[in-house]
């Protein structure tokens, strides 16, 4: 697991919502539970609870909305977030968040967006990069900047990715989408499609998605997640998006098809094993993949929902699949190039991951 941790790594499927601490989550709802608008002792042995199925964990899904659905508890998680991930050698994050509407406390999609900046900005630990144009980072050769006591401090590479809900109208999808595209100065690099995978039809939201494939902002679709939706995932297979998650339940053909396309597959193995969708690691789809030499991201999905984090995924992928450091390393490098950041920041983590390597192969 030491050697997990200490390798440079990408995340590319984490959901912030999914990523809080439980302890975060536990002081906001002992907050809420102080003032009457929730019951505490019901919320705490839902978030203590270890596995969960996918409908449980939809439940779950539910809970932390009503608990996170705050600018200062955003701000907050985002913020924790960052650091969790930086504290495990994570380089480069791509987050994606539903931007949620709260007329009642004054919330609209555009300002839940500003308060996971603001988390951005205010994280303190580490050096965060997230402006794609800022000068300063562009013209800085150095992975390492020092902070004010002289100590130094590591960086990682944040990007957002702007999710719909399943369960929203095509309008507030196509909000979101919009949103996405004024906010690429600030470091949103695309769309996902998310959400509970048995609400929605995939009709409600190509309008949107057919938006932002015009406008080339990427997109991520969450693919495949229940067996009963074959012709929603040979949909999504034909839209041809720039990744998708998951990828479970295709049939023979959808298979084959997904190899052909090469588009790359966001993989989340302890996800896809807590909720059922997989029986067991041994069973997972990743080894065909993989053997096949298809483009493939090892990702956490809901590290803080699923009690994981990415060096853990690494070391379950490395013991369950028998690959060694040194695949291992490879396949997380390979990740460089399906990330949504532009040639700066390639260039950055091609650096990186090769200074590593030189100092530890
Ligand atoms: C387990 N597999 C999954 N499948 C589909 N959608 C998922 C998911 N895990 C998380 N989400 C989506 O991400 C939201 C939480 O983060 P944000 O509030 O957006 O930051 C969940 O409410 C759900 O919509
Ligand atoms: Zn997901």
């Amino acid at each position: 697991m030491e050697w997990c941790l200490k390798q440079p790594k990408i995340e590319l499927h984490a959901h912030l919502n999914g990523s809080a601490r439980d302890s975060t989550l536990l002081e906001l709802a002992r907050g809420l539970g102080e003032r009457g608008v929730v019951d505490f002792a019901t919320i705490e042995s839902v978030i203590r609870k270890n596995d969960r199925s996918l409908v449980e964990c939809f439940k779950l899904f539910d809970l932390i909305r009503v608990l996170t659905t705050d600018h200062a508890a955003v701000t907050r998680i985002t913020r924790e977030v960052i650091e969790d991930f930086a504290s495990e050698n994570v380089v480069y994050l791509e987050l994606r968040t539903t931007p949620k509407k709260n007329e009642a406390i004054g919330m609209s999609k555009r300002s839940y967006i500003q308060a996971v900046l603001d988390g951005l900005r205010s994280v303190d630990a580490v050096d965060v990069d997230f402006i794609p144009s800022d000068v300063n980072k562009a013209n800085s050769k150095k992975t390492l900047s020092i902070n004010d006591n002289g100590v130094t401090k590591t960086k990682i590479f944040v990007r957002l990715l702007l999710s719909i809900d399943r369960q929203e109208t095509g309008e507030a999808a196509m909000e979101t989408v919009k949103l996405a595209l004024e906010m690429k100065d600030l470091g949103v690099v695309g769309v996902d499609l998310s959400g509970n995978p048995a609400a929605g039809e995939w009709d409600t939201f190509l309008p949107a998605l057919n938006f932002a494939k015009e406008h080339e902002l990427p997109i991520v679709l969450h693919c495949g997640e229940l067996p009963d939706r074959l012709e929603e995932v040979q949909e999504m297979l034909n839209f041809y998006p720039q990744r998708i998650g998951h990828a479970i339940f295709l049939d023979d053909e959808q298979w084959r098809l997904l190899k052909l396309s090469k588009i790359p597959v966001e993989i989340c193995l302890t996800s896809n094993v807590h909720t059922g969708c997989v029986t067991t690691i041994d069973d997972h789809h990743f080894i065909d993949l993989y053997n096949s030499k298809h483009p493939l991201l090892l990702c956490t999905d809901d590290p803080g929902v699923f009690s994981t984090s990415l060096s853990r995924e690494h070391y379950l992928a490395s013991s369950a699949f028998g690959l060694g450091r040194e695949e291992m390393f490879e396949m997380g490098k390979t990740a460089i190039d399906y990330i949504f950041a532009d040639e700066r920041v390639k260039k950055e983590l091609r650096e990186i991951f090769s200074s590593f390597a030189a100092k530890e192969f």
